[in-house]
């Protein structure tokens, strides 16, 4: 269970962040939503630790967690950017065994056997050795989300997920989320698409502009 306790943010004097509290579940999907530039992704990325917060507490299972001092092997929020940030001058296979190789160290066999299934689960077995400029918007996707599932982390969390993509794999990515989720993995999901976060969310939380 992650908790938010009175977080507050604010770039050059202007606040954004005004004082947000909130649960996720373990298990759980919860969307982030609201307007433009209301502060999202700023939430997302402090919640991952690429960002900080000026006040506030971010609590893991009942205990403070500071996200930015978090190493990789803690890894408890996985992000799936919008634009996925695939490494493109390497194949799907080395994307997704690079950090569980150099920051896990996990064996070659442990590779096999740990990041096979993910690839097979998420529809990409046989696609090892593709390079990113090969596949489809949302096999990248897929890659993405594999990539950040070979790290084992609590939360996995995406920003945008049905924006670059065609709005006919609105329906796969609804279905590849609520198929996570029945495999218990809590999700963090900002997006614009209220449709979508009607249609996955176990919880919906505004974030509004502050004027
Ligand atoms: N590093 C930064 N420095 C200054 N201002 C920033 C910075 N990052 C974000 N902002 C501002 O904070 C506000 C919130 O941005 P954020 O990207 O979190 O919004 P958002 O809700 O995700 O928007 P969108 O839906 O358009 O992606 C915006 O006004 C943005 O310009």
């Amino acid at each position: 269970m992650i908790e938010l306790k009175n977080i507050k943010k604010s770039f050059n004097g202007r606040p954004i962040l005004d004082d947000i509290n909130l649960t996720i579940n373990d298990g759980e999907i919860l969307a982030i939503v609201g307007p433009s530039g209301a502060g999202k992704t700023t939430l997302l990325r402090a919640l991952a630790g690429l960002g900080d917060i000026d006040s506030g507490e971010i609590l893991l299972d009942g205990k403070p967690f500071d996200p930015r001092s978090s190493d990789l092997k803690n890894n408890v929020i996985g992000v799936v950017f919008q634009d996925y940030n695939l490494f493109p001058n390497l194949t799907v296979w080395e994307n997704v065994t690079l950090a569980p190789k150099m920051v896990l160290k996990m064996t070659k066999t442990a590779l096999e056997n740990e990041i096979k299934p993910i690839l097979t689960h998420l529809k990409l077995a046989g696609k090892e050795g593709l390079y990113p400029f090969e596949l489809s918007g949302g096999m990248k996707q897929r890659v993405a989300i594999a990539r950040a599932l070979a790290m084992k982390p609590s939360v996995l969390a995406y920003d945008e997920p049905t924006s670059a993509l065609d709005p006919s794999m609105r329906t796969e990515v609804s279905n590849l989320l609520l198929d996570l989720k029945k495999d218990g993995v809590t999700q963090i999901v900002v997006t614009h698409d209220i449709e979508l976060a009607d249609k996955i969310a176990d919880k919906i939380f505004r974030v509004n502009a502050i004027s």
